[in-house]
């Protein structure tokens, strides 16, 4: 039986008169990615911050991992096990990618930054880092300062950066933005690798990549889900292809 990782009910965001996320209710399952897409304006940005804390909701009740988060700091939710990635860049570009995780791994273990130790000697931050690098196909990169990777392994880093937390659940806004189709087709590849050993809640335009990865996808249309379902139900449903896929989805 599949058990709910996140439960979001009813949840509310206003902007003045603008209903950005209007009583949305959605769960991810454990081992699930879920997609989320709609068209520009939709509120799917809106919904990642108010998962993140980011931004507080109006109303509405998220829990995650059994636990009510809606009004959970930030550094709270990522202590919980919440990981968000891209339309970030949170990158050190002047340090190697080691260093780069290993700082994650220090800032989310809690330690104050020890400067008579550097992150990246410290075998208790650099195992989880490295495993993370293997598992994203970049160790062989660890040395390289950042600025010399392409865009493509930029991004892949910044996923690695956010695993290295040891997350039960990623946020994922949007990373296929930017990329080329080749760096597009390596990160789905990553991201089928990732599947099942943590939770996902998936938000990207490209509908390749969505109905590739998804397990099931909810569509929101002025904040509103108005589906969910599998790939295959969403790529049936009337009131989707009408509203946002077009005909020819
Ligand atoms: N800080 C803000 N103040 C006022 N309105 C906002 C703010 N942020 C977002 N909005 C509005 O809320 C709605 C949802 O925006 P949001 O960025 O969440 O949509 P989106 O689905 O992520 O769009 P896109 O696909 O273009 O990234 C839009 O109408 C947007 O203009």
């Amino acid at each position: 039986m599949s058990t709910d990782l996140l439960i979001i009910e009813n949840m509310v965001k206003r902007y003045g008169g603008l209903l950005a996320t209007d009583t949305l209710s959605l769960t991810v399952r454990q081992g699930e990615l879920h997609a989320i897409i709609g068209p520009n304006g939709a509120g799917k940005t809106t919904l990642i911050k108010q998962l993140t804390g980011e931004i507080q909701s109006d109303a509405g009740s998220v829990t995650f991992a059994g636990r009510q988060i809606r009004r959970m700091s930030e550094p709270a939710r990522s202590h919980l096990g919440l990981a968000r990635s891209f339309q970030i860049t949170s990158l050190f570009q002047n340090f190697s990618v080691l260093e780069n995780i290993t700082l994650a791994v220090q800032a989310h273990q809690g330690h104050s930054f020890r400067f008579w130790r550097p992150a990246n000697k410290t075998p208790s931050l650099v195992e989880p880092a490295l495993k993370t690098l293997r598992q994203m196909g970049l160790e062989n990169k660890k040395d390289t300062i950042v600025s010399a990777l392409s865009h493509g392994e930029q991004r892949q880093l910044e996923l690695a950066v956010a695993l290295a937390t040891n997350p039960k659940m990623l946020l994922l806004d949007e990373p296929m933005a930017g990329m080329s189709v080749e760096d597009s087709a390596n990160l789905v590849t990553i991201l089928k690798s990732l599947k099942e050993q943590y939770s996902i809640l998936l938000i990207e335009h490209d509908m390749d990549a969505v109905f590739s990865l998804a397990d099931r996808i909810t569509v929101l249309v002025y904040g509103k889900a108005i589906a969910t379902g599998t790939p295959e139900e969403i790529r049936q449903n009337p009131e989707v292809r009408q509203a946002y896929l077009g005909e020819d989805a």
